[in-house]
């Protein structure tokens, strides 16, 4: 599964390159300028038999193939991330979210100094306030889970160690190191205890 990670998003540097537009530079973890690209995303979440869920879905295709995520991608020229976030939870769910419903909760940093064309950053937002109807997409495989039965072990490494916290009313922030085989983070800010 992550092998084929690995594979995709080595085709997709070129297309990350470009879009330096929604992107910041920061000096990398070897020390180098780099410029990350900017991702939004955004996690639903919603009421069930007492209990709140929240949508995620496993990625079918493209960067991370196989990895359970949020809803989300890449900012587009112009566009705030906010905007980013609404328009990708549409594209991916079929769900409908105003900007103005949206509670944003911080933003991560991914760093992959052995493969840097794979780090970002990531605006994280959350919702309650949403529209439309779920629609099957060919990105994601969504599904809701129980915010206490998220699928910690086929997500990304950083999410177990930030999500649970946002999906308690919490905010993120913060860079996650990933090490030599791309898959385990290696450095993380120290939980504040
Ligand atoms: N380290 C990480 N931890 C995490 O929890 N989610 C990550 C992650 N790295 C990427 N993601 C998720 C967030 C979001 O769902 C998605 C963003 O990456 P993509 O390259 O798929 O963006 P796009 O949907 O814009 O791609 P295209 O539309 O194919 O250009 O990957």
């Amino acid at each position: 599964m992550k092998r084929r990670a690995a594979s995709t998003r080595c085709r997709r540097s070129a297309t990350t390159r470009r879009r330096s537009c929604s992107a910041e530079r920061v000096r990398s973890a070897r020390g180098r300028r780099m410029t990350l690209p900017q991702v939004s995303v955004c996690y639903l979440l919603r009421e069930r038999g007492g209990r709140t869920e929240v949508l995620l879905g496993r990625k079918l295709r493209g960067f991370g193939e196989g990895y359970v995520v949020g809803p989300g991608g890449k900012l587009e020229p112009g566009e705030s991330t906010a905007e980013a976030a609404a328009r990708e939870l549409l594209e991916e769910t079929g769900f409908r979210v105003e900007t103005s419903a949206l509670e944003y909760r911080g933003r991560v940093t991914y760093l992959f100094p052995h493969r840097d064309a794979w780090s970002l950053e990531s605006n994280v937002f959350v919702s309650r306030r949403f529209g439309g109807e779920q629609v099957a997409s060919d990105e994601l495989a969504l599904e809701w889970f129980d915010v206490d039965e998220v699928p910690f072990a086929e997500m990304w490494d950083d999410a177990r160690r930030w999500l649970p916290g946002v999906l308690a009313g919490g905010r993120a922030s913060g860079t996650f190191v990933y090490g030599r085989d791309l898959a385990t983070v290696v450095e993380a800010p120290t939980p504040v205890a």
